[in-house]
C-alpha cells in the first residue's frame, strides 16, 4: 500500500476536525476524497503532506511513518493545496526551478526534469510569461508541474479543476488521468461527475469521519436499487404501495409517490394493476438508478 492514513485525529480549539479518520491509497488508482465543505478534507491533506500535525493516528507513505521519517517523506509527497500558492512575479521556467531546487535537483537532471514537467503539463509556451499573466487554468497548471518536479510516488491535489472554465477542466482532468498511471493520486473534489469520470476509489468524509471508504464500482452497485417515480392527476396513499418496496412522496406531494424496488418489470405490472382498479389517471412513470451525487446527498445529509 502506498499511502496508509490509521486513526488520524485533529482539535481545532474545542472542535474536532478529524476523528479516528482511516483509508489507503493504492498505486494507479485515483481516489476521489469527497465531504462537503468543512468537511475536514484540507486538514486531512495538510496531515498527510506535513503542512501541520496530527493531535493522534498515523500516516505511513511507502512504509515510511510520516512523523518520524519527515524530511524524507516529503520527498515521496506532491501537493497541489487547495488555494495554490504560485509567486506571480516569477517567470514560469524560473519558478519551476526554484521550486526543483527546493527538493535538491540541480544541474542538468533538474534541467531535464524542467523539461518534462513543462511538456506533460503544456506549459512550453508559456515558460517565459510571468505567473501573474497566466489564466487560472494555466497558473493550475504551473501548480501541478510545481507539484510532480521531484517525481513524488504521491501526489494529493486539492481541489485542482474549481474555478476551471469546461476546456480547461477537461485537459486538466486528462493530465491528472496521465499522472495517476504511475503514481498514487488522491484528489478532493466537488464534482461528483469528476469522480465518476476518473476515479476507481472514493472515501466520503462528513463532520470529521470517514462515512464510505471502498472502489467507486462497489459503492455504485451496492446502490444498484431503482426508483421508480409514479405521479398520477389524482392523491394517492403509500399503503397502496407498500408491499413493492420502500415508498414516500415526491415533490408534488399526494400526487407523486417515489418507490425504490429491486425488480422493476414486476413492480410496474403492480402499479398498473393498482391504477386501474383504482381509477387513477397516469401523469408520469419514469424510473432512474441513484448515481454518486445522490449517494453523496444521502450519507452526508
Ligand atoms: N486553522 C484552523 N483553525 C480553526 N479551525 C479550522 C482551521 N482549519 C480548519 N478549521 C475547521 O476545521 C473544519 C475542517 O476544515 P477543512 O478545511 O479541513 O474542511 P474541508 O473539507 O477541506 O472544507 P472545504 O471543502 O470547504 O475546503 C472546518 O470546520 C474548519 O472551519
Amino acid at each position: 500500500m502506498s499511502l496508509e492514513v490509521s486513526q488520524l485525529c485533529k482539535n481545532y480549539g474545542s472542535q474536532k476536525a478529524l476523528d479516528q479518520v482511516s483509508f489507503e491509497a493504492k498505486p494507479g488508482r485515483i481516489l476521489g476524497f469527497l465531504g462537503p465543505n468543512g468537511a475536514g478534507k484540507s486538514t486531512t491533506m495538510k496531515i498527510i503532506t506535513g503542512y501541520i500535525q496530527s493531535d493522534g493516528g498515523e500516516v505511513r507513505v511507502l512504509g515510511n511513518d510520516a512523523l518520524s521519517n519527515s524530511k524524507k517523506v516529503a520527498n515521496l509527497i506532491g501537493y497541489l493545496p487547495e488555494k495554490n500558492p504560485l509567486y506571480s512575479d516569477m517567470y514560469v521556467r524560473e519558478f519551476l526551478n526554484f521550486a526543483g531546487g527546493l527538493y535538491g535537483l540541480s544541474g542538468n537532471k533538474l534541467k531535464i526534469r524542467l523539461d518534462q514537467m513543462l511538456e506533460k503539463t503544456g506549459l512550453i509556451p508559456e515558460q517565459h510569461k510571468k505567473i501573474g499573466q497566466l489564466s487560472k487554468g494555466y497558473q493550475q497548471r504551473v501548480g501541478l508541474a510545481k507539484a510532480l518536479i521531484h517525481d513524488p510516488k504521491v501526489v494529493i491535489l486539492d481541489e485542482p479543476t474549481t474555478g476551471l472554465d469546461p476546456n480547461q477542466l477537461v485537459e486538466i482532468r486528462k493530465m491528472i488521468q496521465e499522472v495517476a498511471e504511475e503514481k498514487t493520486l488522491i484528489l478532493s473534489t466537488h464534482i461528483m461527475q469528476e469522480v465518476e469520470a476518473i476515479c476507481k476509489d472514493v472515501v466520503i468524509i462528513n463532520q470529521g469521519k470517514i462515512l464510505a471508504a471502498d472502489s467507486l464500482e462497489n459503492l455504485q452497485s451496492a446502490n444498484q436499487q431503482i426508483h421508480l417515480i409514479l405521479e398520477t392527476e389524482e392523491e394517492m396513499e403509500l399503503a397502496w404501495f407498500a408491499h413493492l418496496g420502500e415508498v414516500h412522496f415526491g415533490q408534488k406531494g399526494k400526487k407523486e409517490i417515489r418507490i425504490q424496488i429491486s425488480d422493476a418489470v414486476q413492480a410496474r405490472k403492480s402499479i398498473l394493476k393498482v391504477l386501474q382498479e383504482r381509477n387513477l389517471s397516469l401523469v408520469n412513470l419514469s424510473q432512474f438508478k441513484k448515481n454518486l451525487e445522490e449517494l453523496f446527498r444521502e450519507i452526508t445529509k
